[in-house]
């Protein structure tokens, strides 16, 4: 790769500069380019009713100002703008922009198209770039100034003769970003000197990247040297234009408000020229994820996702910021644990949403909390016990958890893949939930020896190998009675370690859930769960749950020995 092909861009020298020390405190003016910039940026470009249902989302979302499009270049482009005003679809406080070059026929077509409209942004721009001066205008400095202050004078008077629209001027020196800093400040002045913008009747000052060439800083000291160069400053709305060819269109943009501007152009998930504007969603999103209010409603993003794939076929990347469908996962599990802690944090204590891996409430922008945690063989016990705790209401212990975690991972990682909530649930039930081989419980009775029931009285039915046993035993509870009773017939020494339980609103039924861990003789530790609608019974057949388990652990040692000493 030859690297020496390409020069480096060269800065500009402003040693003096305060945006770094400067913090974003309120949203800008937005300007949506999606039917302009992101538009002309389609294989496929909008048709008009794609266009209508776009600018009405837009409408929806709180954009006050819209650039709909470049009027002169299509039949398309025109009937749009005229459809949008002789049909009524522009609310009084919103304001459409268009797009035009500085060449008379298309200064007329423009004004042609805007007849009648209310408030309009007439927006002007002539490329100013060192490049494009000399490749494809082939002009001088002064012809390049001459040419953006002939187009500035056609829209002043053109202006003055449609006076029943309220315009707004916009120029843009096109390709700011190669363009010398002083001639760019000269050029901008040359049209305010024509403009003369007053307090009441401000000019918009565009300033894009219209490729991106040097990093975010870059830009933010352009914006600020052109803030302090500009004539009437307190008149001019300084406007920023980010694409996004180095991937840093949205840094670049929140540089360049901390630099001074005041206003924003920029499309919906970033659609537009080769790798696209400004990502408008992504800006907004960053503010509000800052407390500071972004004045656009991003409140239901399924909706946006769903007009924007619709009107520009193209897909929203999974990790899209805000937006993807991966955004709200963790697949790792100690992500899974964090935000699982989090979670359960912010249902207790919430001033302020602070969940780790997660930095904003997906409920926000109307996603869900369901598919924040997928399970692979990648996830550990705060993964698998959330979804069994969000999905199906169990608050399964904690070493209990440890275990179900390993054997649910297992599972995916034999299943090689990503397991739903469902399969979850299923694997719970079947490894832990009333395991009934080969012991079963048949019936039990109990009754309390003391007034306290601290010493119970054990009467039950039980199963083994097939084998019906009759027990009675005493103990301190109803479950250490029950384990007392079975250490002979079983033949293995049993100590509970933990014993719970809740009930279970899942299914049909209100429930009671138990769960138990048991040690053995060694020290190993056994999991059971049971569930009855009576709370005594769910703790027994929890109890023979775990020791079944304990039994099936035993018998699989016993087969690795016989074959060891085979062997
Ligand atoms: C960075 C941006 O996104 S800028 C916006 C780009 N968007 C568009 O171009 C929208 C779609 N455009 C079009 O449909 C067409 O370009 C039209 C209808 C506007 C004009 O069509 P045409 O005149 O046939 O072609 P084209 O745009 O290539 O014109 C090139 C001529 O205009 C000149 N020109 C280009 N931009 C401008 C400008 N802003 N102001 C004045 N002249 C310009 C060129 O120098 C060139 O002149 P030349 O023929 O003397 O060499
Ligand atoms: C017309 C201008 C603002 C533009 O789209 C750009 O420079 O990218």
């Amino acid at each position: 790769m030859n690297y020496k092909k390409y020069k480096g861009y060269e800065t500009i020298v402003l040693e003096d500069r305060i945006w770094p020390s400067r913090k974003i405190e309120k949203a800008p003016q937005w300007c949506s380019v999606d039917l302009r910039d992101g538009n002309q940026a389609l294989i496929t470009p909008m048709g008009l009713k794609q266009k209508l249902r776009f600018f009405e989302y837009l409408v929806k979302m709180g954009f006050k100002t819209i650039e709909i499009g470049f009027p002169a270049a299509s039949d398309t482009e025109y009937e749009f703008t005229r459809t949008l005003i002789e049909e009524g679809y522009i609310p009084e406080d919103v304001t459409i922009q268009v797009l035009t070059q500085s060449r008379i026929q298309i200064i007329n077509k423009t004004f042609e198209a805007l007849k009648g409209a209310k408030n309009a942004v007439v927006h002007l721009y002539n490329s100013t770039s060192t490049l494009q001066r000399e490749v494809v205008f082939r002009n001088t400095k002064e012809e390049t100034i001459e040419l953006a202050v002939f187009g500035a004078k056609a829209i002043k008077e053109l202006a003055q003769k449609n006076p029943e629209t309220n315009f707004t001027f916009e120029y843009s020196p096109e390709s700011f970003t190669g363009t010398e800093m002083d001639f760019a400040a000269e050029i901008c002045n040359s049209v305010i000197d024509v403009w003369e913008p007053t307090k009441d009747k401000k000019v918009i000052i565009n300033l894009p990247s219209t490729v991106e060439m040097a990093t975010p800083n870059t830009y933010a000291d352009q914006i600020e040297y052109m803030c302090r160069n500009l004539k009437s400053r307190e008149n001019v709305i300084v406007s920023l234009h980010a694409h996004n060819d180095r991937g840093t269109g949205v840094a670049a943009t929140e540089l360049g408000l901390m630099a001074g501007a005041d206003r924003v152009e920029g499309t919906l998930f970033g659609n537009g020229e080769r790798t696209g504007n400004a990502d408008i969603l992504n800006l907004g999103m960053n503010l509000y994820t800052q407390g500071i209010n972004p004045e656009l409603d991003f409140s239901d993003i399924n909706s946006m996702i769903e007009i924007y794939e619709e009107s520009t076929a193209m897909s929203v990347h999974p990790r899209h910021p805000y937006a993807g469908d991966l955004v709200f996962t963790a697949f790792s599990g100690s992500h899974q644990d964090a935000i699982k802690k989090g979670m359960a944090r912010m249902n207790k204590q919430a001033q302020y949403w602070e969940v780790p891996y997660l930095p904003l409430d997906p409920k926000d922008i109307g996603k869900s909390y369901e598919p924040i945690i997928p399970i692979n063989s990648q996830s550990g016990k705060g993964g698998v016990s959330f979804i069994l705790e969000q999905n199906y209401g169990l608050y399964i212990p904690k070493d209990f958890q440890k275990d179900a975690g390993r054997v649910i991972t297992a599972y995916s990682d034999k299943m090689q893949t990503e397991i739903s909530a469902e399969e979850i649930y299923e694997v719970f039930l079947n490894e832990y939930v009333d395991i009934r081989t080969p012991l079963q419980l048949n019936y039990h009775k109990t009754q309390s020896v003391d007034s306290d029931w601290d010493l119970v009285f054990i009467e039950a039915e039980i199963e083994y190998n097939m084998q019906k046993h009759y027990i009675q035993a005493e103990g301190n509870g109803v479950v250490s009675a029950f384990c007392n009773s079975l250490k002979e017939i079983i033949g293995m020494d049993i100590d509970i370690v933990d014993y719970r339980g809740h009930s279970m609103e899942y299914g049909t039924k209100a429930k009671a859930i138990s769960y138990i861990e048991l040690k053995n003789e060694t020290g190993e530790r056994f999991y059971g769960a049971g569930t009855s609608s009576s709370v005594g019974k769910s703790s027994l057949r929890a109890v023979v749950s775990a020791i079944n388990k304990m039994i099936s652990a035993q018998q699989i040692k016993d087969i690795d020995t016989e074959e060891e000493e085979i062997a």
